[in-house]
């Protein structure tokens, strides 16, 4: 993280604390409600600029034998972390993602993120979020992340033909 990292304010518009956080896109396999695979995460406002959500491990996450794969827990915390910056009002996209694997977390677990913005330089947004699985006093994972600002329609000016809709 730099030096002159600043503390970053919650948009007055903002989703309220306790209130689900808006789907990005339908069929996105972070949070759509009609992708054919995905993980389904809703992410809920805190105070300030935090967020939690939850995660049920399903059959399909495991990697095994009886644990969630960890790629599957890097996209739920890339999904946790990436939707909390809608707090500022400022889409962004993943630049870099870290995570800490603490505890094997099995099938059929409820995953429990919590996810709050250490600040930002620029166009550049630093996340941390922690994982448990009901006990917030014992760890599962954490992470670390930096998403950059983007330009909506620029960043994806030339994707969008590309672009999958439910019930195509
Ligand atoms: C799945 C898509 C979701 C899209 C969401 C749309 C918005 C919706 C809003 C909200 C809901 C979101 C919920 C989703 C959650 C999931 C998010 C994802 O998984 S996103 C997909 C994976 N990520 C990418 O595909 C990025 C690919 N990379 C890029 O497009 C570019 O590299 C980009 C935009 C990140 C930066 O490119 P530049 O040309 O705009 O800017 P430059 O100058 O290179 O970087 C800006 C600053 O950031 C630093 N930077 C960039 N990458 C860095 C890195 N990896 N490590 C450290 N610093 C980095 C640079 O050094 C620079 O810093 P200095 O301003 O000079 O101080």
């Amino acid at each position: 993280m730099p030096t002159d990292i600043e503390p970053l304010a919650r948009h007055p518009k903002a989703t309220r604390p306790g209130e689900k956080i808006g789907l990005h896109h339908s069929m996105c396999y972070g949070c759509g409600d009609e992708a054919p695979v995905g993980l389904r995460i809703t992410v809920v406002a805190g105070e300030g600029v935090t967020t939690t959500a939850t995660m049920k491990v399903e059959d399909w996450m495991q990697g095994g034998p009886g644990v969630i794969h960890g790629g599957v827990l890097s996209a739920a915390f890339d999904e946790v972390m990436g939707t909390t910056p809608l707090l500022l009002r400022k889409p962004v996209v993943t630049g870099h993602l870290a995570i800490d694997y603490a505890k094997p977390i099995p099938l059929g677990s409820t995953v429990h993120f919590t996810c709050e913005i250490l600040g930002g330089v620029g166009r550049k947004i630093y996340t941390r979020a922690y994982a448990h699985l009901g006990d917030p006093d014992v760890l599962v994972a954490g992470a670390h992340a930096l998403f950059i600002e983007i330009d909506l329609e620029k960043h994806f000016a030339g994707y969008r033909d590309k672009a999958v809709h439910a019930g195509e």
